[in-house]
């Protein structure tokens, strides 16, 4: 087992971010009013991805408990046939870690530090860690692809990767 690395926690900007796939949150460029200007539409923030035999794109809610600090990422997973975004119910901050992909492998994780009103959209096939919810119990409204096929591909690392505490940096 190689030495560990500590992972760097950066904010989560839609730039930085954009190589995985996309943040939900209220982007003006895309605002427009609707209901007689009673309400703003925050349109096509990001766009779900359902492929293969019988796909359909589904609305869940995923419920996690909190992890504890500091946490080793031994692994990450992907979604071949779909995309999956998580957007956070009870406005508390959670981390999004996501890693580009190296001929079939994941490479070294990033880590963002989410606040509680922004979601992520994982692009299909993107490497990500399963939720990772921060402090207390919380739900998320995830979007995400069901139907025929194995959704869910896993990589086990070589190398332990931590995220000693929630302080971002760079
Ligand atoms: N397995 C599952 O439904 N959850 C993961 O995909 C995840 O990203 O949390
Ligand atoms: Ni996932």
């Amino acid at each position: 087992m190689n030495a560990a690395a500590v992972l760097t926690v950066r904010p989560l900007t839609r730039e930085a971010f954009s190589p995985f796939g996309t943040v939900i949150e209220p982007d003006p460029s895309t605002m427009r009013l609707i209901n007689g200007g009673n309400t703003e539409r925050y349109h096509a923030l990001a766009e779900a991805e359902a492929a293969g035999d019988d796909a359909r794109v589904i609305v869940n809610i995923f419920r996690g408990s909190p992890r504890a600090f500091p946490y080793t990422v031994t692994m990450m997973e992907r979604h071949p046939f779909g995309s999956q975004s998580f957007s956070p119910i009870d406005d508390r901050p959670w981390l999004v870690v996501v890693a580009e992909d190296e001929g079939g492998r994941p490479g070294v994780p990033w880590v963002f530090l989410a606040s509680g009103r922004q979601g992520v959209n994982y692009r299909r096939n993107v490497w990500h860690h399963p939720l990772m919810t921060v402090g207390e119990t919380s739900d998320f409204l995830v979007v995400d692809r069901s139907g025929e096929g194995n959704n869910l591909e896993e990589f086990f690392y070589d190398q332990p990767f931590i995220i000693e505490k929630l302080e971002t940096s760079a």
